[in-house]
C-alpha cells in the first residue's frame, strides 16, 4: 500500500501545505517545542520518546460534508498533524478506537481488546485491509498489561472498521505505514468500561511502550460528544438482536447499504434538526479537552457512564481512547499538548475535534487559552 492519505488534502485537490502551516510565526514562537522533535531536559536536548495525538472520526466525511472553507479548515489540521508526526518518526504506534458492531458483539463483548492481527474492513468507503501489526510485541502487550493487574482481552483475528482505519490512513498515509498495536475500547455496548479503567488501561499500555525503549506514537480514535444511530441491544428487533449478539461479523451486501444509508440521512436530517438525535454538546467538549490539557486525568474517574451519556451523547464514550492515550503518555512524565483543534460538525454528527501531546520536563499548563469560537485551530 502506498503510504499517502487519499484524504485529506489529496481528495479535495487542495494545495500542498508546508510544514508548521497551522500555526502562525507568533504562535511557533511562543509554543518553540511543539514543532520539534528534541526538546530540552536539565542542560541537553534529550530525544523525544513519545508523542501523542487524538482525533475524532466520523465515516460520513465524503457523504455529507461541511461547506468547503471546514472542509479545508479540517484538511489544514489533520494535513499539519501529519507532518509533526512525519518529523517525529514513530517506531511503533498504539491506536486506541472504539468499535460500532463491526468487529466486536455481544457473544463476546470485552471492555478492551489487543490485536496481534487486524484486518479493517472498509465501511462507508474508509480504507480496507490487513493492518501492520507486530505479533510478538502485540503478545509481550497483552502479557504486560495483565501482569499490571488491567484485564484486556486478546484477538487473532481483530475485525476493526473506521474507527481505526480513519487515523490510519489521515495520520500516517495507510493501514499498514507503520508497526500498529490496535488496542480496542468499547465505546458503544453497554455495559461498558469507565473512564477511571480507561486511564488504568492507558497507563499499563504506557508503561509497556516505555520499556521497550522505541519512539512511540499514542494515537486515540473518536468522540467527542455525539449519538449518532449506532444499533442497541435494547430496541433491537429479533433480526437485529441476531446481528449484535454475533450474527454481523460479515454483513450481506443489502444490509451494509441500508445501514450506511441510514446514518447518512440520520446526517442530512440533524444539519436540520439538531434535536432529531442527542444535540452536540460544545461546553463539554472543551472542558474534557482541557482537563486532558491540564493533566488532571483522575478529575474524570466519577463521572458516572449515564451521566456522560445524558450529558453529551450516547457515543461520547468513544472518548476513553482519548483518556486512554494521555494516560499511556503520562507515563513518560509531565507532557504539553498542543494544536488543539475543536468544531461542532453536524454533518459529521461529530464534536470534532483534534490534539497533540508530548513529554516536557515541565509541569504541564493548567489553563487553556479560552474558546473563543470554534471556528480556529487554538496552539499553544
Ligand atoms: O458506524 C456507524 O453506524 C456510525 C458511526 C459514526 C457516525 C458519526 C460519528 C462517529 O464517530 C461514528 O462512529
Ligand atoms: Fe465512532
Amino acid at each position: 500500500m502506498a503510504c499517502t492519505p487519499r484524504w485529506p488534502s489529496a481528495r479535495h485537490g487542495l494545495p500542498p501545505r508546508r510544514a508548521d502551516s497551522s500555526v502562525s510565526p507568533v504562535q511557533s514562537a511562543r509554543h518553540p517545542l511543539a514543532q520539534r522533535v528534541g526538546h530540552f531536559c536539565g542542560k541537553v536536548i534529550c530525544t523525544v520518546t513519545a508523542y501523542l495525538h487524538c482525533l475524532s472520526h466520523t465515516p460520513l466525511l465524503g457523504h455529507v460534508d461541511p461547506e468547503p472553507a471546514i472542509l479545508a479548515e479540517v484538511d489544514g489540521v489533520i494535513a499539519a498533524a501529519r507532518e509533526r508526526i512525519a518529523a517525529f518518526d514513530p517506531e511503533l504506534v498504539f491506536l486506541f478506537s472504539p468499535d460500532h458492531y463491526n468487529g466486536f458483539f455481544y457473544d463476546i463483548m470485552p471492555p478492551f481488546c489487543i490485536g496481534t492481527q487486524a484486518h479493517a474492513i472498509g465501511d462507508f468507503g474508509t480504507a480496507a485491509g490487513d493492518l501492520s501489526v507486530p505479533q510478538e510485541l502485540a503478545e509481550d502487550c497483552v502479557a504486560a498489561v495483565l501482569a499490571d493487574d488491567v484485564d484486556v482481552a486478546i484477538s487473532y483475528t481483530m475485525q476493526v472498521d473506521h474507527g481505526f482505519a480513519q487515523p490510519l490512513e489521515f495520520l500516517l498515509g495507510g493501514l499498514d505505514c507503520k508497526p500498529v498495536i490496535p488496542v480496542f475500547i468499547n465505546g458503544v455496548a453497554v455495559p461498558m468500561p469507565s473512564f477511571r479503567r480507561a486511564r488504568r488501561l492507558g497507563e499499563a499500555v504506557g508503561r509497556y511502550a516505555r520499556s521497550l525503549d522505541k519512539r512511540v506514537l499514542f494515537l486515540a480514535s473518536g468522540g467527542l460528544s455525539h449519538q449518532p444511530p449506532v444499533p442497541e441491544l435494547a430496541n433491537a428487533n429479533a433480526h437485529l438482536r441476531e446481528r449484535l449478539t454475533g450474527g454481523g461479523y460479515h454483513l450481506p451486501p443489502d444490509e451494509r447499504e441500508a445501514r450506511t444509508q441510514r446514518v447518512i440521512h440520520a446526517a442530512h436530517r440533524f444539519v436540520q434538526d439538531q434535536n432529531s438525535l442527542h444535540p452536540l454538546n460544545p461546553q463539554w467538549d472543551q472542558g474534557f479537552m482541557a482537563t486532558l490539557a491540564s493533566g488532571r486525568l483522575e478529575e474524570l474517574d466519577g463521572l458516572a457512564n449515564a451521566e456522560l451519556s445524558a450529558l453529551a451523547g450516547k457515543s461520547t464514550h468513544e472518548v476513553k481512547t482519548w483518556m486512554a492515550a494521555f494516560a499511556a503518555l503520562s507515563v513518560y512524565g509531565n507532557y504539553q499538548t498542543s494544536h488543539h483543534y475543536y468544531r461542532p460538525i453536524p454533518e459529521w454528527i461529530a464534536g470534532y475535534a483534534s490534539m497533540s501531546g508530548q513529554p516536557l520536563d515541565v509541569p504541564p499548563q493548567t489553563a487553556w487559552p479560552s474558546y473563543p469560537s470554534p471556528t480556529q485551530e487554538t496552539p499553544r
